[in-house]
């Protein structure tokens, strides 16, 4: 059991950060990083699909080609530009990167309408579950006492990359300033050979019938999770409750939040999110 510390986490321009992972010299610097055309953001609150999507975009940038999947660890062929060191400015064009940050924190250059942003979200009682499983299953997090508390804290916007909320309804608001891509969670789940090909066409590329299938194969969840250089099986744990690829689906929820829990949860959304334009899906059809 670790004890909760108070410097866990710093806060960087009203955003939390985990103090042993990032540093604000790196945060402030990233702000100026020069963007090309060709740079591609996968932009996620944490656990809405960020792995799966590094996944893809790989694969549409080698044309279906699997050898770089397949030898290269994926936080290595698209980096998170907020994990020091960063090697971006040195880094081969086209740049393919994820980011957990906060719309306000991104590179200034991408709202010149520089490189493309592909935004996933995804139902947030599932990020939720996730989240859960990841913070006890990882050494560098805290656990919470159990998910009652876990959930005050999500709610709270009290972890890492701070409110879920504002994370979606901001980059959303936004998004006529970059050049910018909605796609959701469970949208990729529903059809994710549709899914493959409207992120194709966002990026300009095109691949044939037999490229794409190849694509779809190396992405889907069961591929994923044995493939060592995807699945992310080195990062130190603390405990065998559930792993990066733990269930992948939709309405994991239920198995965890009580109706109670779940009630509240809805009234806290439907404030929070009454102006946003878009649904969410909660459950598996
Ligand atoms: N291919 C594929 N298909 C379906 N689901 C997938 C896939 N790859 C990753 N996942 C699920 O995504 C969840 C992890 O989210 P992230 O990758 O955003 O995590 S992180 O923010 O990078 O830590 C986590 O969700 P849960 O299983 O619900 O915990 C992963 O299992």
């Amino acid at each position: 059991i670790m004890a909760q510390t108070e410097d866990f986490y710093f806060q960087y321009k009203k955003c939390n950060f985990v103090s042993s992972i990032y540093t604000r010299e790196h945060l402030e610097q990233l702000e100026l990083f020069e963007i090309r055309d060709s740079d591609v953001f996968v932009v996620t609150y944490p656990k809405s699909g960020t792995v799966w999507m590094q996944q893809i975009v790989s694969l549409i940038n080698s044309d279906g080609d699997p050898t770089e999947v397949q030898n290269t660890q994926a936080h290595k062929r698209v980096p998170w530009i907020e994990v020091p060191p960063s090697n971006f400015q040195l880094r081969p064009s086209p740049r393919l990167n994820v980011t957990h940050l906060p719309y306000h924190l991104v590179p200034k250059e991408l709202k010149e309408k520089k490189g493309k942003v592909i935004y996933v979200a995804r139902n947030p009682k599932d990020v939720i579950v996730s989240s859960y499983h990841f913070h006890n299953h990882l050494a560098f997090y805290e656990s919470s006492k159990d998910f009652s508390d876990f959930l005050e804290k999500f709610i709270d916007g009290a972890l890492e990359f701070s409110s879920w909320f504002d994370h979606v309804r901001e980059w959303y608001n936004h998004r006529d300033e970059f050049n910018f891509m909605y796609i959701t969670y469970e949208e990729m789940k529903k059809d994710l050979r549709a899914s493959i090909l409207k992120i194709c066409s966002f990026l300009g590329k095109h691949l044939d019938n037999e490229k794409l299938n190849t694509v779809l194969e190396l992405c889907t969840f069961n591929t994923m999770k044995v493939n060592p250089m995807a699945n992310y099986e080195k990062v130190p744990k603390k405990s065998n409750d559930g792993a990066f690829l733990r269930k992948g689906t939709i309405g994991d929820w239920k198995t965890h939040f009580t109706v109670a829990q779940s009630e509240m949860f809805d009234r806290i959304f439907q404030e929070k999110m009454k102006d946003f334009p878009l649904s969410f899906v909660w459950d598996q059809e």
